[in-house]
Protein backbone atom coordinates (compact mmCIF):
# COMPACT_ATOMS: atom_id res chain seq x y z
CA UNK A 1 0.00 0.00 0.00
CA UNK A 2 1.63 3.54 -0.88
CA UNK A 3 1.15 6.33 1.54
CA UNK A 4 2.23 9.85 2.06
CA UNK A 5 3.40 11.19 5.41
CA UNK A 6 2.42 14.65 6.19
CA UNK A 7 2.37 17.12 8.75
CA UNK A 8 0.44 19.92 10.10
CA UNK A 9 3.29 21.91 12.58
CA UNK A 10 4.33 18.86 14.00
CA UNK A 11 0.93 16.74 13.63
CA UNK A 12 1.66 14.15 11.87
CA UNK A 13 -0.36 11.40 10.28
CA UNK A 14 0.24 8.81 7.42
CA UNK A 15 -2.40 9.79 4.55
CA UNK A 16 -3.72 7.09 1.79
CA UNK A 17 -5.37 7.98 -1.37
CA UNK A 18 -8.55 5.76 -1.19
CA UNK A 19 -8.59 6.75 -4.86
CA UNK A 20 -5.83 4.34 -5.94
CA UNK A 21 -5.63 2.09 -2.86
CA UNK A 22 -8.02 0.17 -0.42
CA UNK A 23 -7.95 -0.03 2.98
CA UNK A 24 -9.77 -2.95 5.33
CA UNK A 25 -9.72 -2.26 8.44
CA UNK A 26 -8.31 1.44 8.92
CA UNK A 27 -8.95 1.21 13.21
CA UNK A 28 -6.36 -2.00 13.05
CA UNK A 29 -4.06 0.14 10.20
CA UNK A 30 -3.69 3.06 12.42
CA UNK A 31 -2.85 1.44 15.41
CA UNK A 32 -0.19 -0.44 13.65
CA UNK A 33 1.18 2.75 11.21
CA UNK A 34 1.19 5.05 14.27
CA UNK A 35 3.46 2.88 15.97
CA UNK A 36 7.10 5.14 16.19
CA UNK A 37 9.14 1.82 16.45
CA UNK A 38 7.51 -0.67 14.58
CA UNK A 39 5.35 1.01 12.12
CA UNK A 40 5.89 4.30 10.31
CA UNK A 41 5.36 6.44 13.00
CA UNK A 42 2.41 9.16 13.37
CA UNK A 43 -0.21 10.64 15.44
CA UNK A 44 -2.42 8.12 13.22
CA UNK A 45 -4.29 7.57 10.29
CA UNK A 46 -6.27 9.55 7.61
CA UNK A 47 -7.86 8.36 4.29
CA UNK A 48 -8.75 10.78 1.60
CA UNK A 49 -11.73 9.50 -0.53
CA UNK A 50 -14.34 9.98 -2.96
CA UNK A 51 -17.22 12.04 -2.05
CA UNK A 52 -21.24 12.51 -3.20
CA UNK A 53 -21.73 15.71 -1.19
CA UNK A 54 -18.07 17.15 -1.69
CA UNK A 55 -15.25 17.55 -3.67
CA UNK A 56 -13.29 14.46 -1.09
CA UNK A 57 -14.01 12.82 2.11
CA UNK A 58 -11.61 12.75 4.87
CA UNK A 59 -11.53 9.72 7.08
CA UNK A 60 -9.04 9.73 10.25
CA UNK A 61 -7.98 7.65 12.90
CA UNK A 62 -6.15 8.47 16.07
CA UNK A 63 -3.19 6.13 16.77
CA UNK A 64 -5.31 3.80 19.49
CA UNK A 65 -7.36 3.03 16.19
CA UNK A 66 -10.34 5.39 17.51
CA UNK A 67 -12.45 7.58 14.73
CA UNK A 68 -12.27 11.43 14.93
CA UNK A 69 -14.96 13.21 13.71
CA UNK A 70 -12.67 15.88 12.50
CA UNK A 71 -8.53 16.90 12.13
CA UNK A 72 -7.95 20.82 11.13
CA UNK A 73 -4.16 20.26 10.82
CA UNK A 74 -5.20 16.88 9.04
CA UNK A 75 -7.20 18.71 6.42
CA UNK A 76 -4.78 21.16 5.70
CA UNK A 77 -2.90 18.49 4.73
CA UNK A 78 -5.62 16.99 2.64
CA UNK A 79 -5.91 19.95 0.86
CA UNK A 80 -2.07 20.45 0.01
CA UNK A 81 -2.49 16.61 -1.21
CA UNK A 82 -5.26 16.81 -3.30
CA UNK A 83 -3.83 19.80 -5.55
CA UNK A 84 0.00 18.82 -5.48
CA UNK A 85 -0.58 15.29 -6.45
CA UNK A 86 -3.03 16.23 -9.14
CA UNK A 87 -6.29 15.40 -7.62
CA UNK A 88 -7.65 19.02 -8.51
CA UNK A 89 -6.23 22.15 -9.99
CA UNK A 90 -9.05 24.34 -7.84
CA UNK A 91 -7.54 26.34 -4.98
CA UNK A 92 -11.15 26.67 -3.29
CA UNK A 93 -12.39 22.87 -2.04
CA UNK A 94 -14.86 20.92 0.08
CA UNK A 95 -13.68 18.13 2.02
CA UNK A 96 -16.42 15.95 3.82
CA UNK A 97 -16.05 14.47 6.80
CA UNK A 98 -17.64 13.63 9.91
CA UNK A 99 -18.34 16.89 11.47
CA UNK A 100 -19.56 18.37 8.10
CA UNK A 101 -18.39 19.84 5.06
CA UNK A 102 -15.55 22.07 5.71
CA UNK A 103 -14.16 24.63 3.21
CA UNK A 104 -10.41 25.19 2.03
CA UNK A 105 -8.94 27.99 0.23
CA UNK A 106 -5.37 26.92 -0.51
CA UNK A 107 -2.58 29.12 -1.29
CA UNK A 108 -0.42 27.73 -4.19
CA UNK A 109 4.09 29.07 -4.08
CA UNK A 110 5.73 27.68 -6.87
CA UNK A 111 2.88 25.66 -7.89
CA UNK A 112 2.82 24.08 -4.54
CA UNK A 113 0.51 24.58 -1.67
CA UNK A 114 2.41 26.29 1.15
CA UNK A 115 -0.53 27.59 3.53
CA UNK A 116 -4.66 26.86 4.07
CA UNK A 117 -7.21 28.58 5.29
CA UNK A 118 -9.90 26.44 6.73
CA UNK A 119 -13.99 27.31 6.94
CA UNK A 120 -13.97 25.44 10.15
CA UNK A 121 -17.64 25.96 10.28
CA UNK A 122 -19.31 27.29 13.95
CA UNK A 123 -18.05 26.03 17.33
CA UNK A 124 -20.67 24.10 19.99
CA UNK A 125 -21.06 25.16 23.56
CA UNK A 126 -24.04 23.23 24.68
CA UNK A 127 -22.86 20.27 26.91
CA UNK A 128 -25.12 17.69 24.97
CA UNK A 129 -23.16 19.05 22.01
CA UNK A 130 -19.88 18.97 23.18
CA UNK A 131 -20.92 16.18 25.11
CA UNK A 132 -20.04 16.64 28.93
CA UNK A 133 -22.58 15.91 31.74
CA UNK A 134 -22.71 19.57 33.21
CA UNK A 135 -25.69 21.85 33.75
CA UNK A 136 -26.82 24.77 31.50
CA UNK A 137 -26.17 25.71 28.28
CA UNK A 138 -22.36 26.10 28.00
CA UNK A 139 -19.67 24.95 30.34
CA UNK A 140 -17.67 28.38 30.75
CA UNK A 141 -14.67 28.67 33.32
CA UNK A 142 -16.31 25.86 35.28
CA UNK A 143 -14.47 23.60 38.53
CA UNK A 144 -13.43 20.22 37.58
CA UNK A 145 -11.51 17.59 39.55
CA UNK A 146 -8.60 16.07 38.66
CA UNK A 147 -6.18 14.30 40.79
CA UNK A 148 -7.48 16.07 43.96
CA UNK A 149 -6.43 19.62 42.17
CA UNK A 150 -9.22 21.94 41.08
CA UNK A 151 -8.86 23.23 37.69
CA UNK A 152 -10.82 25.47 35.48
CA UNK A 153 -12.49 24.60 32.18
CA UNK A 154 -14.48 26.08 29.20
CA UNK A 155 -15.99 23.52 26.76
CA UNK A 156 -15.94 23.71 22.98
CA UNK A 157 -16.20 21.06 20.44
CA UNK A 158 -15.51 21.56 17.23
CA UNK A 159 -16.65 18.57 15.24
CA UNK A 160 -15.20 16.57 18.34
CA UNK A 161 -15.19 17.45 22.20
CA UNK A 162 -12.52 20.04 23.52
CA UNK A 163 -11.79 20.74 27.47
CA UNK A 164 -9.81 24.04 27.60
CA UNK A 165 -7.84 24.93 30.76
CA UNK A 166 -6.20 27.77 31.87
CA UNK A 167 -2.57 28.01 33.66
CA UNK A 168 0.27 29.93 34.47
CA UNK A 169 2.80 27.96 33.43
CA UNK A 170 2.27 25.43 30.34
CA UNK A 171 5.99 24.69 30.19
CA UNK A 172 6.64 22.83 33.60
CA UNK A 173 3.30 20.45 33.24
CA UNK A 174 2.95 17.03 34.07
CA UNK A 175 0.94 16.37 31.05
CA UNK A 176 1.72 12.48 30.93
CA UNK A 177 -0.06 12.83 33.91
CA UNK A 178 -2.99 14.47 33.94
CA UNK A 179 -3.46 14.39 30.10
CA UNK A 180 -4.72 10.80 30.35
CA UNK A 181 -6.62 11.60 33.68
CA UNK A 182 -8.95 14.02 31.55
CA UNK A 183 -9.00 12.36 28.77
CA UNK A 184 -11.16 10.02 31.01
CA UNK A 185 -12.60 12.00 33.27
CA UNK A 186 -16.62 10.44 33.97
CA UNK A 187 -17.78 13.66 33.28
CA UNK A 188 -17.00 13.15 29.20
CA UNK A 189 -18.93 10.55 27.96
CA UNK A 190 -16.69 10.02 24.41
CA UNK A 191 -13.50 10.68 26.25
CA UNK A 192 -11.96 14.44 25.59
CA UNK A 193 -9.42 16.36 23.98
CA UNK A 194 -7.62 19.10 26.76
CA UNK A 195 -5.91 21.92 25.67
CA UNK A 196 -3.65 23.70 28.52
CA UNK A 197 -3.48 27.38 28.04
CA UNK A 198 -1.44 30.34 28.74
CA UNK A 199 -2.58 33.57 27.68
CA UNK A 200 0.48 36.04 26.65
CA UNK A 201 -1.14 38.82 25.49
CA UNK A 202 -4.84 40.22 24.38
CA UNK A 203 -3.76 38.62 20.90
CA UNK A 204 -1.93 35.54 21.69
CA UNK A 205 -2.19 32.16 23.46
CA UNK A 206 0.44 29.59 24.22
CA UNK A 207 -0.75 25.69 24.45
CA UNK A 208 -0.03 22.11 25.09
CA UNK A 209 -2.51 19.95 24.19
CA UNK A 210 -3.48 16.05 25.23
CA UNK A 211 -5.48 14.39 22.60
CA UNK A 212 -8.15 11.46 23.05
CA UNK A 213 -6.54 8.74 21.54
CA UNK A 214 -3.46 10.32 20.50
CA UNK A 215 -1.68 11.12 23.89
CA UNK A 216 0.52 15.06 23.66
CA UNK A 217 0.69 15.99 19.85
CA UNK A 218 3.08 18.64 19.03
CA UNK A 219 -0.14 20.68 17.99
CA UNK A 220 -4.02 20.09 17.40
CA UNK A 221 -6.02 22.71 14.81
CA UNK A 222 -9.48 21.86 15.80
CA UNK A 223 -7.75 22.48 19.27
CA UNK A 224 -6.19 25.50 18.82
CA UNK A 225 -9.59 26.66 17.48
CA UNK A 226 -11.62 25.55 20.73
CA UNK A 227 -8.46 27.63 22.82
CA UNK A 228 -9.59 30.86 20.56
CA UNK A 229 -12.93 30.58 20.98
CA UNK A 230 -12.75 29.90 24.92
CA UNK A 231 -10.50 32.67 25.34
CA UNK A 232 -12.77 35.17 23.53
CA UNK A 233 -15.79 34.16 25.62
CA UNK A 234 -13.50 34.13 28.79
CA UNK A 235 -12.71 37.98 28.04
CA UNK A 236 -8.66 36.82 27.07
CA UNK A 237 -8.66 38.01 23.75
CA UNK A 238 -9.85 39.63 20.92
CA UNK A 239 -9.55 39.67 17.20
CA UNK A 240 -7.56 37.28 15.25
CA UNK A 241 -5.06 35.21 17.87
CA UNK A 242 -1.97 33.60 16.79
CA UNK A 243 -2.04 30.14 18.58
CA UNK A 244 1.27 29.35 19.74
CA UNK A 245 1.70 25.53 20.13
CA UNK A 246 4.79 23.31 20.43
CA UNK A 247 4.77 22.35 16.53
CA UNK A 248 4.21 26.07 15.47
CA UNK A 249 1.86 29.01 15.23
CA UNK A 250 -2.27 28.77 14.24
CA UNK A 251 -4.08 32.02 13.19
CA UNK A 252 -7.65 31.53 14.68
CA UNK A 253 -10.50 33.87 13.81
CA UNK A 254 -13.80 33.92 15.13
CA UNK A 255 -16.28 35.81 13.45
CA UNK A 256 -19.10 36.18 15.75
CA UNK A 257 -21.69 37.61 13.23
CA UNK A 258 -21.36 34.23 10.94
CA UNK A 259 -20.29 32.20 13.59
CA UNK A 260 -17.86 31.25 11.50
CA UNK A 261 -13.77 30.06 12.68
CA UNK A 262 -11.01 30.58 10.11
CA UNK A 263 -8.13 28.65 10.79
CA UNK A 264 -5.21 29.14 8.54
CA UNK A 265 -1.62 27.19 8.67
CA UNK A 266 0.77 25.48 6.99
CA UNK A 267 0.58 22.00 5.63
CA UNK A 268 3.70 19.84 4.70
CA UNK A 269 4.85 16.17 3.00
CA UNK A 270 7.51 14.78 4.89
CA UNK A 271 8.07 11.53 2.74
CA UNK A 272 6.01 9.34 -0.10
CA UNK A 273 6.13 5.10 1.13
CA UNK A 274 5.25 1.84 0.57
CA UNK A 275 3.83 -0.76 3.08
CA UNK A 276 2.85 -4.53 2.78
CA UNK A 277 -0.39 -4.83 4.47
N1 LIG B 1 -7.72 13.45 18.63
C1 LIG B 1 -8.85 14.13 17.98
C2 LIG B 1 -8.74 14.05 16.44
C3 LIG B 1 -7.52 14.79 15.89
C4 LIG B 1 -7.61 16.28 16.10
C5 LIG B 1 -6.32 17.07 15.90
N2 LIG B 1 -5.13 16.35 15.54
C6 LIG B 1 -6.54 18.29 15.00
O1 LIG B 1 -5.59 18.73 14.31
O2 LIG B 1 -7.66 18.83 15.04
C7 LIG B 1 -10.17 13.49 18.44
O3 LIG B 1 -10.20 12.30 18.72
O4 LIG B 1 -11.16 14.24 18.53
Amino acid sequence: MKFTKMQGIGNDYVYVNCFEEKVENPGKLAVRVSDRHFGIGSDGLILIKPSERADFCMEMYNADGSEGAMCGNGVRCVGKYVYDYGLTEQTSIQVETKSGIKYLDLTVEEGKVSQVRVNMGAPELSPSGIPVLADGDKVLDAPIMVDGREYRMTCVSMGNPHAVVYLNDVKNLEIEKIGPMFEMHPCFPDRVNTEFVRVVDGHTLEMRVWERGSGETLACGTGACAVAVASILNGHVSGEVTVKLLGGDLKILWDEQENIVYMTGPAAVVFDGEIEV
